[in-house]
């Protein structure tokens, strides 16, 4: 607080003093995860009844001594790692001694970026999924230990040459020697790899790469880590019996398996992040490059999330698609009801609620630093736990009393809310930060205020130093006017919290005071322009009013305190709230899609089917004027197929289309709108399509759109391999798979061939998966290389053509529509002519094709020269 006087001048307005935090209270912090890295080993109840010991040391278990010999409990571990990014990416792998196989899955998003404690619920359910997969297997309850492992362990660079040394890696060595010959060198067989310009190991990697998809480095580093695990495992095996022979080693490794791959979210354009376009933009304690949604799915559907754990929500639910009937239908009942038009004004109220309704979880942990530190910062966040706890309790109401009302709602999630919030206290919450807390003085202030008529103490003092204001102007007035009157000097009379009153003199260009009192004035400190004193006022001020603030501060601090503890018995129950009210956010903006992007609800089914009427394309129709809905008919699986279902070709029960047509018709666009129509429904969306009846798909496995990048080891062609041989590993009765012209990137021949076993061999599976494929050879049905079956329906997409094209305007028209039967052209220079291709090029294209369709000569034909370079040719002869 300061009161100012010029000499012969009117005082300045006084103004109060800066306020000066301090630490109250002894709560401390919650500690934090002392690591984001960790080693569960779970074992199974040993059948010997011998006791479970950690193989590793732990502070509480010294490292055993495992003298005895391997048992059949070795082989009831399991051993998994898991591992977080900070930037919020959780990956795991483990291994399982029985199978002799680590599976490695695809790296999840928290939803939530930057700490541990946004990952925390994404570790436990990792974590119980592989507990509960031990479990049914084996049926057997497991025990489990957890280790903390150095981050080195984690390493994709170690990972990658551990998983190369494995036996697995080195089966198809023999191979490996044609995949990257050196420039220069031929390669004849029998060369050593070395000799043909590629290591073992890059071999061997692209081999490991046909099995685990390498673009998860998270899980892949998790999988270096439970091999790093098992090595020391076996180093303690050799050391019990170095004569004993290596295949009866335990933990070994001789399968591989990536459970989920993040290729298929990129290729349907499920969730995708874009670099931030400025490389540097990164805010202060950024840890991560910043990125932002791309144009994807979940995009066009997270703009109706309201709340951060609603979007958080949203993006696990994007990331994990269920295959239970139960939860896909009670998501859909909750769309359903609340799209009824009796309930869009209960759905509006709710959403406009949410939007005031933050994350309790950081603000709980803010409530209880402000407790224990109170640094400037943090009292400034105190201000914002209240607001925000106050918002939440009063905007919870609102959503509670809607849910109440809603009608025709037997809705396990809407009771569950219910049930929570009743829980939560909202009301008592509430009631005791409205009585307490001065919410808007407290933001005016950056600190928490507590109101007036609470406390008559703290009421008296607030009074009193309130009235310092004046008292402090008539003060700097009397110093004024002691003061020489030919001297024109500042006069300011500061209070400050702890330091008392002082006189306060500007400095002159010396660096001294301007004026320097009579003697009783003392010179406390000096700032960079002012000298403060003190004189027989100021010690008689200090003496009277000296800590007035720290009074007040002090016994605001135990009001809010008190509060704060008493807010805190209700933390777990509020933090329930905030996570009910973030599942509520996710499926209401799965409710407002519904209604925006005009989505109908789909009939989930038990039977292996896919059967849509008029789908479309999320994103596609976005971008076009006009777009046009198909049809898809599937069936997968080895079960007997109702026929009626069928389309007009009777007994047609195809698990396979097989899509020709024109480049640019839309046949990408037709697959890809299958796929999303029923990832969406397992999401628990509706769907883009007039109906829908779905059955229960366990995998969508793409080989579309190969992803160039220079940081790849793979050519495309290889990618594509890659891509296509992870697809058949994890292929079964109930995936869908789409292949995008697989084959293009080498040979002609060897591409048909390799598409023809790879259609030829999904087709013959028993337990048939349903398969969208796109082909540009048409040699394939020229030549009948694939044997028409029930299972196989040949399906274009439908252009109209211009005979004239070369005169007409439009060439080519392309309608976009799903017919069965096969097309018999490309329009491959039509394409390249729209799309710029110099005129000349294109007729020579098309002239050099219709030579090779008739069967001429290409060689003869191509080695006529044009009649102005014979002419040329002629003249200089
Ligand atoms: N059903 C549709 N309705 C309207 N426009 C569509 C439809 N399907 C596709 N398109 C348009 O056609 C364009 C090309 O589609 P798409 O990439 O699927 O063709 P394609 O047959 O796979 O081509 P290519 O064989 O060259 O890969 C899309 O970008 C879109 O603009």
């Amino acid at each position: 607080m300061r009161s100012s006087q010029k000499r012969k001048r009117s005082p300045g307005a006084p103004r109060r003093p800066p306020i000066t935090p301090r630490t109250y209270g002894s709560r401390p912090a919650p500690t934090p995860y002392a690591c984001t890295r960790a080693f569960y080993d779970l074992e199974r109840e040993p059948s010997s009844g011998r006791q479970f010991q950690t193989p590793f040391p732990t502070e509480s278990q010294p490292e055993i001594d495992d003298s005895q010999n391997h048992t059949d409990d070795d082989l009831n571990h399991v051993i998994a790692a898991i591992d977080m990014k900070d930037y919020g990416t959780v990956g795991c792998a483990y291994y399982s001694a029985v199978e002799e196989k680590v599976y490695i899955l695809g790296d999840c998003h928290s939803g939530e970026t930057g700490t541990v404690e946004a990952c925390r619920p994404l570790y436990s359910y990792l974590l119980e999924l592989i507990f509960r997969v031990c479990s049914t297997t084996t049926k057997i309850s497991p025990k489990r230990q957890v280790d903390v492992r150095p981050s080195q362990e984690f390493s994709v660079t170690n990972a990658k040459n551990r998983l190369v040394t494995l036996d697995i890696s080195s089966a198809h060595e023999d191979r490996l020697r044609f995949l990257v010959p050196q420039s220069g060198i031929s390669g004849p067989e029998g060369l050593d790899t070395e000799d043909m310009g590629f290591t073992l190991r890059e071999g061997r990697l692209l081999h490991i790469s046909s099995s685990i998809d390498t673009d998860n480095p998270v899980s892949v580093g998790c999988a270096g880590a439970v091999l790093a695990n098992l090595q020391r495992r076996r180093a303690t095996g050799k050391s019990m019996d170095p004569i004993g022979p290596t295949d009866q080693c335990p933990f070994l490794v001789k399968h591989l398996e990536m459970l989920m791959g993040s290729n298929t979210f990129q290729s349907l354009q499920i969730i995708q992040s874009e670099s931030h376009p400025n490389f540097f933009n990164q805010g202060p304690g950024t840890k991560s490059p910043s990125s932002k949604e791309g144009l994807s799915i979940f995009g066009l559907f997270q703009r109706f999330a309201n709340t951060p754990q609603g979007r958080a929500k949203l993006k696990q639910i994007f990331f994990r698609p269920s295959v239970d009937l139960d939860i896909i239908r009670q998501r859909h009942d909750f769309i359903g009801v609340f799209s009824r038009p009796d309930n869009m004004g209960l759905l509006e109220k709710m959403t406009k609620a949410l939007k005031h309704i933050k994350n309790l979880r950081p603000v709980m942990t803010n409530l209880h630093k402000g407790i224990s530190t109170g640094s400037a910062k943090i009292t400034g966040f105190k201000t914002t736990v209240w607001a925000s706890l106050l918002a939440f309790a009063f905007y919870s109401i609102d959503i509670h009393d809607s849910l109440r009302e809603a009608s025709g709602a037997n809705l396990p999630l809407r009771a569950k809310a219910l049930q929570i919030f009743e829980a939560a206290q909202l009301y008592r919450v509430g009631r005791m930060i409205q009585e307490i807390v001065d919410i808007d003085n407290s933001e005016e202030q950056g600190r928490t205020v507590v109101k007036q008529g609470l406390d008559r103490e703290l009421d008296m003092m607030k009074d009193r130093y309130d009235g310092l204001n004046s008292l402090l102007k008539h003060v700097a007035i009397d110093i004024a006017m002691t003061i020489p009157e030919d001297m024109e000097i500042d006069v300011n009379v500061i209070y400050f919290p702890q330091l008392g009153f002082n006189i306060a003199i500007p400095l002159n260009d010396r660096e001294q005071p301007t004026y320097s009192g009579t003697d009783d004035w003392e010179l406390v400190f000096t700032t960079e322009n002012r000298a403060y004193f003190k004189d027989f006022r100021m010690r008689e001020l200090d003496e009277k009013l000296g800590d007035i603030y720290g009074l007040i501060c002090e016994k605001e601090i135990e009001i809010v305190y008190d509060l704060a503890q008493r807010v805190l018995q209700y933390e777990d129950m509020l933090i329930e709230a905030s996570d009910v009210c973030g599942d509520l956010d996710s499926l209401l903006a799965f409710t407002q899609s519904a209604s925006f992007y005009k989505l109908t609800r789909p009939r989930m089914v038990p039977e292996n089917i896919i059967k849509i009427k008029s789908g479309r394309h999320l994103l596609q129709e976005m971008t076009v004027s006009s777009y046009v809905p198909n049809d898809t008919l599937l069936f997968g699986g080895r079960e007997e197929v109702d026929h009626d279902q069928a389309p007009s070709q009777a007994g047609l029960a195809p698990s396979m289309i097989l899509l020709t047509g024109p480049n640019y018709s839309g046949k990408s666009v037709y697959m890809k709108q299958v796929a999303l129509i029923l990832y969406l429904a397992q999401i628990g969306s509706f769907v883009p399509a007039d109906s829908a009846e779905l059955g229960i798909t366990d995998k969508i496995l793409t080989k579309i759109n190969t992803q160039e990048s220079v940081s790849k080891l793979q050519s495309t062609f290889m990618s594509d391999l890659q891509q296509i041989s992870l697809c058949l590993k994890q292929v079964s009765g109930r995936s869908l798979v789409l292949i995008d012209e697989f084959g293009k990137g080498t040979d002609g021949n060897d591409g048909i061939g390799l598409a023809c076993g790879i259609l030829d061999h999904l087709l013959n599976l028993e337990d048939a998966p349903k398969v969208i494929a796109a082909t540009h050879f048409h040699e394939i049905f020229e030549h009948n290389f694939l044997a028409p079956r029930p299972r196989l329906q040949l399906g274009h997409m439908e252009v109209k053509v211009c005979d004239e094209y070369r005169e007409a305007e439009d060439q080519v028209t392309y309608l976009y529509n799903f017919r069965p039967g096969r097309s018999s052209k490309s329009f491959g220079t039509i394409c390249a002519a729209i799309n710029g291709i110099d005129a000349a090029i294109v007729a020579r294209a098309d002239e050099i094709a219709s030579l090779a369709a008739r069967g001429e000569n290409l060689i003869a034909a191509c080695a006529i020269l044009p009649r102005e370079e014979t002419t040329v040719l002629r003249q200089a002869v």
